[in-house]
This record gives C-alpha cells, sequence and structure tokens, in this order.
C-alpha cells in the first residue's frame, strides 16, 4: 500500500439535519444552505462549483432534505452526509469522533449566568496569575468581551476570562501588558486541573491594540485541550509504523498523541502547508487538517458574507490541492459541527456534516456516522479499524 489519505476539516460548515438537534436548540439550523439562500438573489451568491462538483449540494439535501440555491451538479466525487453521536457540538467532541472516538463522557459546561465561574475556580486563576481578580466571567462572544474590556484589563492587569456553550474556559489577555508567555503557562497551569472537572479546553486567547484604535486577537491562540481517553485513528495510523502529520489545530485537539508532526498558522499558512504536504508526505502516511478560519473569523461572528467568501476561497483553491494528489491516494473533506451564521446567538450549531471525497470515484455513500470516517482512512491506508465505524469504501 503506497497511498496516502489527507483529511480535511473545514471547521464548523455544516449541512443541517441533525436528528438530535432540538435538544441542542437548534432544530433548523443549517450552516452551508442558509448562507445560500441568504446570499441567492443578491449580486455576490454563494459559488462553490468544485465542492458542489464533488457532492456538495446532494449532501446538504441528503442531510437536511433541501437543495441549497446555486448547488445540486450531478455528483463526480465520493458524497454522504455524516451524524454525531457525541454530547458536544464542539471541536474536540467532533474531532475525536472522525478519528473514530465517540466522546465517551458527559463533558462539564459552566452556567449561563453572571458571574458564570464558582469562587474557588475565580481563586485559583488569581492565584495562578498573580492578581487581585478577573474580568469577564461570564459567556461571551470572544470579540466582544475584548471591545467591553479590554480598558479594564490593561488599567487592572487582570485577566478576561469567559465561555460559551461549549465546555471551555477562554482567558484573554494583552499580548503585550499581560504578556503572551505568561497567558500561555497560565493556561497551561490551569489547564488539569479543569480536565479533570471534564473542562475540555482552556484556551489562551491573545491580542494587541489600545482602546481608540481597536483590539486585534493574534493568531498565537493556543488550545489546551483534555487528551483523548483512548487511541485514536493518528494513534493507529501511527502504531502501524506511518507517519501522521498535523495541519493547523489537529495537534491540539488530539494533544499530539500519534502525531509526529505540526505545523499551525492561518487558514491561508495552512493551505499552503496542506499543499506541501501534498507533494511530500510519504507514502501510507495521514495527514490531518483543521481550517479553523470558517469558524472563529465568521461563524461566531455570524459574519454570513464573509463566510461565503472564505468557502470560496477554499472552493478555488480546490482544483490545485487535487492536481497534486497522487494514484492510490484518498481526500476526504469534512466538518466538526455547524456554526450557522443566521443563527440566534453566537455558539456551534448541532448538525451532520458533509463527507466528499477524491481518490475513490463517483460514489454515494449515503447516511454515514462520524466515527465511518475513521474506519475508512484506515481501511484505506491498510491500518486496524479500531474504533465502531464501518469503512465505506
Ligand atoms: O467567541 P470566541 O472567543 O471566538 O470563542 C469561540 O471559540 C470557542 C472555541 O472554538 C468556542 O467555544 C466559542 O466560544
Ligand atoms: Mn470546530
Ligand atoms: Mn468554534
Amino acid at each position: 500500500m503506497t497511498g496516502r489519505a489527507f483529511l480535511v476539516v473545514l471547521d464548523s460548515v455544516g449541512i443541517g439535519g441533525a436528528p438530535d438537534a432540538e435538544a441542542f436548540g437548534d432544530a433548523g439550523a443549517n450552516t452551508l444552505g442558509h448562507i445560500a439562500e441568504a446570499l441567492a438573489g443578491s449580486d455576490r451568491p454563494l459559488r462553490l462549483p468544485n465542492l458542489d462538483r464533488l457532492g456538495l449540494g446532494r449532501a446538504v439535501a441528503l442531510a437536511s432534505g433541501a437543495t441549497p440555491p446555486g448547488l445540486g451538479a450531478e455528483p463526480e466525487g465520493l458524497w454522504g452526509a455524516a451524524t454525531e453521536v457525541s454530547q458536544g457540538k464542539d471541536t474536540p467532541s467532533g474531532h475525536w469522533e472522525i478519528g473514530g472516538l465517540p466522546v465517551p463522557w458527559e463533558w462539564t459546561f459552566f452556567p449561563p449566568t453572571d458571574p458564570c465561574f464558582d469562587e474557588d475556580l475565580v481563586a485559583r486563576v488569581c492565584e495562578l496569575a498573580g492578581t487581585d481578580g478577573i474580568l469577564g466571567n461570564r459567556h461571551a462572544s470572544g470579540t466582544n468581551i475584548i471591545e467591553e474590556e479590554g480598558e479594564s484589563h490593561l488599567n487592572t492587569g487582570w485577566p478576561i476570562c469567559y465561555t460559551s456553550t461549549d465546555s471551555v474556559f477562554q482567558i484573554a489577555a494583552h499580548e503585550e501588558a499581560f504578556g503572551l508567555d505568561r497567558l500561555l503557562k497560565l493556561c497551561a497551569d490551569l489547564a488539569p486541573e479543569l480536565h479533570a472537572r471534564k473542562v475540555g479546553r482552556v484556551i489562551a486567547r491573545p491580542f494587541v491594540g489600545a482602546q481608540g484604535t481597536g483590539w486585534t486577537r493574534t493568531k498565537n491562540r493556543q488550545d489546551f485541550a483534555i487528551a483523548p481517553p483512548s487511541p485514536t485513528l493518528c494513534d493507529w495510523v501511527q502504531g502501524a509504523g506511518r507517519r501522521v502529520h498535523s495541519v493547523g489545530k489537529i495537534g491540539d485537539i488530539f494533544s499530539m498523541q500519534g502525531i509526529d508532526t505540526k505545523v499551525k498558522g492561518s487558514d491561508a499558512d495552512l493551505l499552503e502547508a496542506l499543499k506541501e504536504r501534498l507533494a511530500e508526505a510519504e507514502p501510507g502516511s495521514l495527514t490531518f487538517a483543521n481550517l479553523v478560519e470558517f469558524d472563529s473569523a465568521y461563524g461566531h461572528r455570524r459574519d454570513v458574507a464573509g463566510y461565503a467568501r472564505h468557502l470560496e476561497w477554499f472552493d478555488t483553491a480546490l482544483p490545485d490541492l487535487l492536481a497534486r494528489m497522487k494514484p492510490d491516494d484518498l481526500l476526504l473533506i469534512t466538518a466538526d459541527h455547524g456554526n450557522d451564521p443566521t443563527w440566534r446567538g453566537t455558539d456551534h450549531t448541532r448538525e451532520r456534516v458533509p463527507v466528499l471525497g477524491v481518490g475513490a470515484g463517483a460514489k454515494a455513500v449515503g447516511q454515514v456516522a462520524f466515527a465511518d470516517i475513521a474506519a475508512t482512512v484506515a481501511h484505506h491506508l491498510d491500518v486496524p479499524n479500531r474504533g465502531p465505524g464501518r469503512s465505506f469504501l
């Protein structure tokens, strides 16, 4: 077996129709479908000819019952829709399950109250940070809260702590005034204690700027994620003596378990890294990539047009990626959850996700499970599938 596998997660590009969406308050959410509908008839409708040619429009219709405007070409690729079973609509849940490991526990979430963190936790953060208090202490959008608390942060030196409907404890701090290394150390020290309480991630959210000129989050974000409790696709592949390359957040999401290399950066940087991996990755290797800006820059910001333009950016880049594939390679494109920019609030949405493939011919795989993606990659690479999924090849 000389073929290689490339697994690309377009973070938050859901396609609606999750059977348990109601339990998450998301019945009817459909990231891709609603973006296409919102822009239909405008002077810039959503145009995704390359993804659609693989089967994207058909996948949306399969997941949610309706073909979005402008999509629905006759598929030339492998296409289907995947459903998640883990009880979280967040990044670790989605990625671990794509990696063959449905989350075996209930995550801890912080209550939607103000304040949202208990006194012991606040005291512990203060102790580790060496401050007399924290700012924030509520559910918030990460860009809004630095608008609201940035100036107080510079005046007091206190870290800005906030959460969302995900199992996360996020700390925003000014890279220069608070210090990037100090922020990363604070998160690293706090993370094991919160992981023990089944909080999925502590996330460092460094930013720069000033009141008046505005605040900007930097690319030095770092996620301190709870480690997967059992081996995943990455471990199965590495355990078979193969190389596993991570592109983007994948290394953080899997705590580098089963991963040999990592590269981080903006989505534009990561696209270049993916091209390099397509040119150079070893026979039998796995390259696992995440492009996060669909989620972080557009979904959580409820920026419909921005989300559409980023989808088109990826769509335009796709032919060049595919041209770099070698004869026995398999490339799968999927997503980890939804983040419908037309939906209420600023959080993720429970949705099905697309599964689009190149290297396996034109093939309708129908409704599949997230864990089937890991089984399929394992099958293609001829390594043992140790998860609950079944290969759809
Ligand atoms: O609003 P920002 O800071 O981007 O945070 C979002 O990013 C977190 C991790 O992906 C989510 O849980 C959500 O809170
Ligand atoms: Mn995600
Ligand atoms: Mn997110």
